[in-house]
């Protein structure tokens, strides 16, 4: 077995991670932080846990974790940076799960997440944790940064077209929709139920911190720098994200073919047959993103849709994928939930 800590065991992706990895077969929980749970038995906090795990939340420490194998850090963006270096000193494997390692320019980082990088070597040492795009240097990692929900989305949809050449590289875009857990358990007027509650918004218009993450990767896929425009939405669910993927194409192909061929031996990507519409409920409570391509008539652009639960293959799933990687073992242990319909 091998031993897992968790830093940030009672927000939203880090009961998500408890849920997944008490059902794994090769996982061993062994510490569980929290500053504000301190002492108070996990599931006495998270019910579905009851009878799963009898740990109770530490307080976040060196010493807490250093008996782990690898350890999550499901923690607001900062957090990471400054307590993962010790950890990854002692020989221990991360994966984080906030946006401390994913952006290889830390100017921009510093730009976007109002904050200067406190681990720049680690920074530059960290691999991105997109399975599908990014398998062997996961393998080897000892450090991972796990993509932001709305970049899993957007990339599983845009880099097959950017990587075959078929569409145009600075005319993208990517209309997506989320679920209210995407902004986290922490108290927010924003996600109260009365808020977003029968309502529908856009946000982040004009500029969201996801924008220079999606444009980074759709680049290395791309070879060249991506022209993005990336609107988020709120939408009164609890989980999912929707995308809605645009592309100008420059070539002509049988796109249904070339997503098939692409994610053919993905297990966690899902090619619905031509003209299909997938549905968040259908990716609820599992790690697969479904995508579906289209392209109407006479028309020159492609229609890329995309889903995915935000909390498992958006955030706490894909996190496991890649521990799975990291440490050897089956990259799907642990992942076979299927999506919750209805
Ligand atoms: N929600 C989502 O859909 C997704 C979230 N993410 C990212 O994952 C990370 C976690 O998100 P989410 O679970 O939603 O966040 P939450 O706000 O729900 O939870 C944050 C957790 O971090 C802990 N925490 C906060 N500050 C510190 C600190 N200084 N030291 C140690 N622990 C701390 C909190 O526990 P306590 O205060 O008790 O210590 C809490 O358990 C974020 O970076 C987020 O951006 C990524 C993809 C999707
Ligand atoms: C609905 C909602 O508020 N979603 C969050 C994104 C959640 C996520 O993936 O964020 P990280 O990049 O921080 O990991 C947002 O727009 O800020």
């Amino acid at each position: 077995m091998v031993k897992i800590g968790i830093v940030g065991g009672t927000g939203y992706t880090g009961v998500e991670l408890l849920r997944i990895l008490c059902a794994h077969p090769h996982a061993q929980l062994c510490a569980i932080t929290s500053r504000t749970e301190a002492g108070r038995p996990v599931a006495d906090l998270y019910p579905n846990l009851r009878g799963h795990t009898d740990l109770c939340f530490v307080e976040p420490s060196e010493a807490a974790l250093a008996g782990c194998d690898l350890v999550f850090f499901a923690t607001p963006h900062g957090v990471a940076m400054a307590q993962a270096p010790a950890l990854l000193a002692r020989g221990i494997k991360v994966v984080d799960l906030s946006a401390d390692f994913r952006l290889r320019d830390l100017d921009v980082f510093a730009q976007w997440y109002g904050m200067t990088h406190s681990a720049p070597d680690w920074a530059a040492k960290a691999v991105y944790g997109l399975p599908e795009l990014n398998r062997a240097d996961i393998q080897s990692a000892d450090l991972v940064a796990a993509p932001g929900c709305y970049p899993t989305a957007v990339q599983l949809a845009l880099a097959p077209l950017l990587a075959a050449g078929l569409v145009d590289p600075s005319d993208l875009i990517a209309d997506c929709k989320s679920g209210v857990s995407g902004a986290g358990r922490g108290a927010n007027v924003g996600a109260l139920f009365a808020e977003v509650n029968d309502s529908f918004k856009a946000y982040g218009v004009s500029g969201h911190r996801h924008l220079p993450e999606i444009s980074q990767q759709l680049s290395i896929a791309a070879g060249t720098p991506v022209g993005l425009v990336f609107t988020p939405h709120l939408t009164p669910m609890t989980r999912g994200i929707h995308a809605t993927c645009y592309a100008r194409l420059t070539a002509d192909a049988d796109l249904q073919a070339l997503f098939e061929s692409t994610y053919a031996d993905e297990p966690m990507v899902d090619v619905m047959p031509a003209g299909s519409h997938p549905e968040t409920r259908s990716v609820r409570g599992s790690n697969q993103c479904r995508l579906a391509v289209h392209r109407a008539p006479g028309s020159d652009r492609v229609v890329v849709l995309a889903v995915e639960d935000n909390l498992v293959k958006g955030a706490s799933g894909q996190a496991v994928q890649c521990m799975n990687l990291m440490l050897g073992l089956d990259e799907s242990a642990g992942l076979g939930g299927i999506g919750l319909l209805p």
